[in-house]
C-alpha cells in the first residue's frame, strides 16, 4: 500500500520551479526521509501534500485521496510543518488538552502522546520553561493527537543542539510502529539516515532518488583518503593520482579523496612516492550515503548552489 503517490507534481513560484515534475510512490508503515539541501523544495512538496498550496501541474494522492480534496484525508494526517504556536504561559499538558478539545479528540489522547514523546513528568510546567528540544517534542505530541496514519515532520531537528537532535532522532524511530508512516525532512542526510528505511532525495526541485535506503547502500563503494606531508603538494598529488587513472572525488588543502578500494592503497602510495610526495595519512573507508549522492550529482553542494544562484540571476529557472 502507498501512503503518497505523485505523478508529474510540479510547483512554480514565478519563474522559479521549486518542485520539478515529480513522480514517486511512498510506502506505508515506514520512516521515510525527505532529504535535500536548503531551498530544494522539501517544504514546498510537503505544503502541497498538506493541501496548503496548490500544485502548478500534476497530481498526487495522500492516503488514497487526491490532494485537491485535502479535507478527505487531513483528519488522518498529523503534521509539524511550521513552528507550532503554543501558549507559553500554559503547561504542555494544558496546551495539548485545548488542542484535543478543539479537534474533538478524547482527553485520553493527551496522556498517550505525552507518554510517547517522553514529556510525562514535565507536562505540568509552563511551555516557556521548556528547552527547544522539549518544545519540538511537544509539537510532535500535538501532531500525534489524532493518532495519524501519516505523520509529516518538516525539519524537526532544525535549530536543536546535538543532544536535542539525538532525542528527536530516537523518538522518530519509535513512531513508525503500528503501521504509521512517518515522513521526515532534513537538509542533512547524516541526521536521519540511521532511522529511515526509505529515502527521497531532492536537489533543487529535482528528484534524485526514491527507494529503499538499502538500495543506495549497495551502490556504495570504498574510497581512499590521502594527506600529503605538505599542504602545498595537494595539486601535484591530485595530478599524480589522476595520471594513474584513479578518480579524485574531492580535494581540499592537504586532503585528497580517491574513489578506490583497499587493493589500491599500496599502488596509490607508490604513485605518490614516485611523484616525490610523502603521504602522512592514507586510509581506506566505506562510502557514506553522502558520498553516494555526491557521486550521483557529480558536484558538490556548494557548486550546485552557486550554479542555481547564477541561473536564478538570469531568470532561467
Ligand atoms: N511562497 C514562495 N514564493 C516564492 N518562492 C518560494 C516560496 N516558497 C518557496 N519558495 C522558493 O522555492 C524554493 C524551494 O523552497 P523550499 O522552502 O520548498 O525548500 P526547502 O528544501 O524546504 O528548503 P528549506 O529547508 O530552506 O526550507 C526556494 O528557492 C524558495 O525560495
Amino acid at each position: 500500500m502507498e501512503t503518497v503517490t505523485a505523478a508529474g507534481l510540479t510547483r512554480r513560484f514565478g519563474t522559479l520551479t521549486a518542485v520539478q515534475p515529480l513522480t514517486l510512490d511512498l510506502p506505508a508503515g515506514k520512516v521515510i526521509g525527505l532529504v535535500g539541501p536548503n531551498g530544494s523544495g522539501k517544504s514546498t512538496l510537503i505544503r502541497m501534500l498538506m493541501g496548503l498550496i496548490r500544485p502548478s501541474a500534476g497530481a498526487a494522492t495522500v492516503l488514497d485521496e487526491p490532494i485537491s480534496a485535502p479535507e478527505r484525508y487531513l483528519g488522518r494526517v498529523g503534521a509539524l510543518v511550521e513552528n507550532p504556536a503554543f501558549v507559553p504561559g500554559l503547561s504542555g499538558r494544558a496546551n495539548l488538552t485545548s488542542l484535543a478539545r478543539l479537534r474533538g479528540l478524547p482527553n485520553a489522547r493527551v496522556d498517550a502522546v505525552l507518554q510517547t514523546v517522553g514529556l510525562t513528568g514535565r507536562d505540568r510546567e509552563p511551555v516557556k520553561r521548556y528547552s527547544l528540544g522539549m518544545k519540538q517534542r511537544l509539537g510532535i505530541a500535538a501532531a500525534l493527537l489524532p493518532d495519524p496514519a501519516l505523520l509529516i515532520l518538516d525539519e524537526p531537528t532544525n535549530g536543536l543542539d546535538p543532544s536535542g537532535i539525538v532525542e528527536i532522532r530516537s523518538l522518530l524511530a519509535q513512531l513508525a510502529t503500528a503501521g504509521r508512516t512517518v515522513l521526515v525532512s532534513s537538509h542533512l542526510l547524516s541526521e536521519i539516515e540511521a532511522i529511515c528505511e526509505h529515502l527521497v532525495v531532492i536537489r533543487f526541485g529535482e528528484l534524485l532518488y526514491s527507494g529503499p535506503i538499502t538500495g543506495l547502500l549497495s551502490a556504495a563503494g570504498q574510497h581512499v583518503d590521502l594527506r600529503a606531508e605538505h599542504d602545498a603538494d595537494t595539486d601535484r598529488l591530485v595530478q599524480a593520482i589522476r595520471a594513474h587513472g584513479w578518480q579524485v572525488t574531492g580535494s581540499t588543502a592537504g586532503a585528497v579523496r580517491v574513489s578506490a578500494g583497499a587493493q589500491d592503497a599500496a599502488p596509490i602510495n607508490r604513485a605518490a612516492h614516485a611523484a616525490g610526495i610523502t603521504l602522512r595519512e592514507l586510509s581506506v573507508a566505506q562510502d557514506s550515503l553522502e558520498d553516494v549522492f555526491l557521486a550521483m550529482t557529480g558536484d558538490t553542494e556548494q557548486q550546485l548552489m552557486a550554479a542555481r544562484a547564477t541561473a536564478a540571476g538570469r531568470g532561467a529557472l
